[in-house]
């Protein structure tokens, strides 16, 4: 059946990006929280109608030199970030600390900037997200074995997605992840500037302390923190 947006202004971004590589963390367990997250209930990236233009300007200006663009979030429902918030005053739960966030402290994870309780993706025009090789963009995130490995490792021992090495995972809270981080090696740098470079031509601007997360400059709801559910 032909999909119907919950919202009028919004669209599954894989309808204007075919190619999009969807593995939306949240609504499995795959996550610095451990489980899914209230709110997603289907594996789908939705995104403000002009986000999704952006989007696609994006992978066509990435297409010719060899990358696909991977999405792991995109439109939050507030609840979502409601649970977040209720998670991190949680300080017993750190399940999965050694993996996410292995050298910060659960209590600055808030303060630090990399989860917020007013987040730009319940506006609707915020995605997390990275590139991969179109050769190899099939490459699903697995835990595969009950090793745990740190998102700060070295590439290789850190779990892999088939994505480009950017230096850490995605929602890996640690100052490597740092987008303009010295600390990361220089083809890891190149890699976080490929992105950056195509997101900023399109209208994204990112946030310093995640080279993962950017927001439409010129955002439709700019004041706007919606809450339904994604399906
Ligand atoms: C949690 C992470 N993926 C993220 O999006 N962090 C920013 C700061 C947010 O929550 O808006
Ligand atoms: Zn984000």
């Amino acid at each position: 059946a032909e999909y119907k947006s919950p919202h009028k202004s919004f669209v599954d971004a894989q309808s204007l990006v075919p190619d999009l590589v969807v593995e939306m963390r949240y609504v499995t367990a795959q996550n610095f929280v451990g489980r899914p997250i209230p709110g997603y209930n289907g594996a789908r990236c939705l995104l403000t109608h002009r986000a999704a233009k952006a989007l696609q300007c994006a992978a066509d200006s990435l297409r010719p030199r060899g990358y696909a663009i991977k999405v792991y979030d995109c439109y939050r429902p507030q609840r979502a970030v409601n649970a977040f918030v209720k998670w991190g005053r949680n300080l017993r739960d750190q399940k999965m600390k050694q993996a996410y966030y292995p050298e910060v402290d659960k209590r600055n994870l808030f303060r630090d900037s990399f989860i917020s309780s007013r987040s730009g993706h319940s506006r609707g025009s915020t995605v997390d997200l990275s590139i991969v090789p179109l050769a190899t963009h099939d490459v699903p995130f697995e835990a595969g074995d009950n090793v745990v490995r740190a998102c700060d490792s070295n590439s290789g021992k850190r779990t892999d997605d088939g994505s480009v090495d950017m230096g850490t995972g995605f929602d890996c809270f640690s100052t490597l992840s740092h987008t303009r981080s010295q600390k990361v090696s220089g083809v890891q740098r190149q890699n976080r500037t490929i992105l950056r470079d195509a997101m900023s031509a399109c209208g994204f601007r990112n946030l310093y302390s995640e080279w993962w997360h950017y927001t439409l400059r010129n955002e439709p709801y700019p004041n706007t923190y919606f809450d339904f559910p994604v399906e």
